[in-house]
C-alpha cells in the first residue's frame, strides 16, 4: 500500500498522522509492505523529511521511542515529494515515483490518498489524481479528506459533485476524529450489549437528551479560519450532529456500517428542520468576552489577534433539536458547544423522565432524576446517576455510580480511523448522505445569523455559556447537567 500524504510537512501530519501511523507499526496493523510519500511546497530532502517524522514521533507519539531499530524502519519507508497541488504536471512525476516505488518494493497498488491540506484543495487534487492517472490502479484506491466539508449546503454539494467524479463513495472516508473517539465507538455497544439501556432507550422513559463539548482554549492562533467559520461550522455542523445521530439512531439489525450508516441517516432524516424565523427561538449565538478561564486572565474574542473588533462570530452554540419518529417524539435534544468556557468536556446526558416524583413527592424531594452520563472527553466513562437512602440521616438523595475506561494505551482517534481505513471499513466516517442532511439543519440558522434574526449574545470567558442557554431548557423545565 502506498500512502500518498498530501500536507506531510503540515500541523495534522504532524501532530496526529504520523504518531498514528507509527503506533499502527509497532501494532504490526499496517500491510507488511507499504510506503509514506509525503507532498509539500517546501523543498525537503528524503532524510529531512525522515528527519521531521521522527521529531513527531518523539513529540506526539503515545508510545515512547524507545526501540530505535523500530523507529530506523519505519521512517525508512518516508519519501519526500516537492509539489505545488495545482500544478498538474507535477502529478505525472508523482505517479512515476509512486509506480517506481511500487515495483522497487514489490508493493501492492493499493492506494490510499490522505488530503491534509486546507479545503479549497480537495477539488483540484482529485481531479489531477485522476487526470494523472494516479487513481487508475489495480488494487484499491481510497481518499481520507479532512473537515471543513463545504462551508454551506451549496459548498458542499458542489464539492461532492465534483469528489464524486473520481472517487466512489465507498472510496471516501471523511474523517470526523470525534468519531473516532473510544468511548463514542462505544456508544452502540452500551447499547446493544445490555438489554436494559436498549429497553429504556426511548420517549416512554427518557426526558431530554443533553450534548455537551464544552472546551477552555480560545483561538490558538487560528483566526484566518475560526472567524469565517464560528462554532456553528467548526464543531456544530460535524461533531455535535455526529453525536447525535450517535446517540438517537436505533440498534440496526446487523453490526456493519452498512447498517449503521443508514439508521443514522434515518435520524438525520427524522431532524425537524427549521424555518430561518423559528431559529432565534430554538438556537443560542453566543460570543466570549473576557473573563478568566482556569484561574487565569483571558482577553474577549474581539481582542484576539486577527479578529475584527466588528466581528460577531459565535464562539458558543446551544440549541433544540427534535427528532420526529416513533422513538423520540417529544423528547428534545439540547446541543451546546463554545470556546473558553468554564471546562473542557465532552458528555451525552441521558435524563430519564421520573414519574414515581408525582406519588411520593414529599418522600422524594431530595432526590434527582436518573441521569446516563457518557463522559467522552477528556474523562472517559460512564455514570449512572440514582436515588438511594443515606445510612446517616436516613434522606433518599442522588448518588453517582461511575465506571472510568482505563485510558492507559488506548488507541488515539486517528490511530482508530487511518487503520479503519486501511482495512476499508467505514462504519466511523461521515457518509455523504449525513454531512448533507446536516447542512440541511444547518443552513437556516447560517441564514438567519446573516440576517441578524438571532441576537448575538456575550458570555464571561470562563463560564458555561451565556443565560440564554440555560433559560432554553428552563422554557421546557429543565436545567443543563
Ligand atoms: N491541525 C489540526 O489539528 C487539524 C486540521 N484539520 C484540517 O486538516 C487540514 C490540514 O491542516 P493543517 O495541517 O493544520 O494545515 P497546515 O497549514 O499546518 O499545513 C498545510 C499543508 O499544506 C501544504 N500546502 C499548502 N499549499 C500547498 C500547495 N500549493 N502545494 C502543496 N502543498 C501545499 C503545506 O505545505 P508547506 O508547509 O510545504 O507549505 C502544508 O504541508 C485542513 O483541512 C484542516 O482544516 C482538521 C482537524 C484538526
Ligand atoms: O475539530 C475541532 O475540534 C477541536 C476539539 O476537539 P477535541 O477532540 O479536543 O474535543 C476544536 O478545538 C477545534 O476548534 C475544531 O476544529
Amino acid at each position: 500500500m502506498t500512502f500518498v500524504l498530501f500536507g506531510a510537512t503540515g500541523d495534522l501530519a504532524k501532530r496526529k498522522i504520523y504518531p498514528a501511523l507509527y503506533n499502527l507499526f509497532l501494532n504490526q496493523k499496517l500491510p507488511d509492505t507499504f510506503l509514506v510519500v509525503g507532498i509539500g511546497r517546501s523543498s525537503l530532502s528524503d532524510r529531512e523529511y525522515q528527519d521531521r517524522v521522527t521529531e513527531s514521533l518523539y513529540t506526539f507519539s503515545r508510545h515512547l521511542v524507545n526501540d530505535k531499530a523500530k523507529k530506523k524502519e519505519f521512517v525508512k519507508k518516508f519519501r519526500y515529494t516537492q509539489l505545488d497541488i495545482s500544478n498538474a504536471d507535477g502529478y505525472k512525476q508523482l505517479l512515476e515515483i509512486v509506480e517506481h516505488n511500487e515495483q522497487e518494493f514489490q508493493i501492492m497498488e493499493n492506494r490510499m490518498f490522505y488530503l491534509s491540506v486546507a479545503p479549497e484543495f480537495f477539488e483540484v487534487i482529485s481531479f489531477n489524481i485522476q487526470k494523472s492517472g494516479l487513481g487508475a490502479t489495480k488494487g484499491w484506491k481510497r481518499l481520507i479528506i479532512e473537515k471543513p466539508f463545504g462551508h454551506d449546503l451549496k459548498s458542499a454539494q458542489e464539492l461532492n459533485e465534483k469528489l464524486s467524479r473520481v472517487f466512489e463513495e465507498h472510496e471516501i472516508y471523511r474523517i470526523d476524529h470525534y468519531l473516532g473517539k473510544p468511548m463514542v465507538q462505544n456508544l452502540e455497544a452500551l447499547a446493544f450489549a445490555n438489554p436494559v439501556l436498549q429497553s429504556l432507550w426511548n420517549n416512554q422513559y427518557i426526558a431530554n437528551v443533553q450534548i455537551t463539548a464544552s472546551e477552555t482554549v480560545g483561538l490558538e492562533g487560528r483566526a484566518g479560519y475560526y472567524d469565517k467559520a464560528g462554532a456553528i461550522r467548526d464543531m456544530v455542523q460535524n461533531h455535535m450532529m455526529q453525536l447525535l445521530m450517535m446517540t438517537a439512531m436505533s440498534l440496526p439489525k446487523q453490526i456493519s456500517a452498512q447498517e449503521i450508516r443508514g439508521e443514522k441517516r434515518k435520524v438525520m432524516e427524522s431532524l425537524r428542520l427549521m424555518d430561518k424565523k423559528e431559529v432565534a427561538k430554538n438556537v443560542v449565538r453566543g460570543q466570549y468576552g473576557p473573563g478568566e478561564v482556569n484561574s487565569e486572565a483571558v482577553i474577549g474574542y474581539l481582542k484576539e489577534p486577527g479578529v475584527e473588533d466588528t466581528s460577531s462570530n459565535d464562539t458558543f452554540i446551544s440549541a433544540r433539536l427534535w427528532v420526529d419518529n416513533a422513538f423520540w417524539e417529544g423528547v428534545p435534544f439540547y446541543i451546546r458547544t463554545g470556546k473558553r468556557m468554564a471546562e473542557k468536556s465532552t458528555k451525552i446526558v441521558i435524563e430519564f423522565k421520573n414519574p414515581l416524583k408525582e406519588l411520593y413527592s414529599k418522600e422524594l424531594q431530595n432526590t434527582g432524576p436518573n441521569l446516563l452520563i457518557v463522559y467522552v472527553n477528556p474523562n472517559e466513562g460512564v455514570s449512572l446517576q440514582l436515588n438511594s437512602k443515606n445510612p446517616l440521616n436516613g434522606e433518599i438523595e442522588p448518588i453517582l455510580v461511575n465506571f472510568s475506561a482505563n485510558k492507559a494505551n488506548v488507541p488515539e482517534a486517528y490511530e482508530l480511523l487511518i487503520h479503519d481505513a486501511l482495512k476499508g471499513d467505514s462504519t466511523f466516517f461521515a457518509h455523504w448522505n449525513e454531512v448533507e442532511l446536516s447542512w440541511k439543519w444547518v443552513q437556516p440558522i447560517l441564514e438567519a445569523f446573516e440576517e441578524n434574526l438571532v441576537p448575538l449574545q456575550t458570555y464571561c470567558a470562563g463560564s458555561m455559556g451565556p443565560e440564554a442557554s440555560d433559560d432554553l431548557l428552563d422554557e421546557d423545565g429543565f436545567k443543563w447537567w
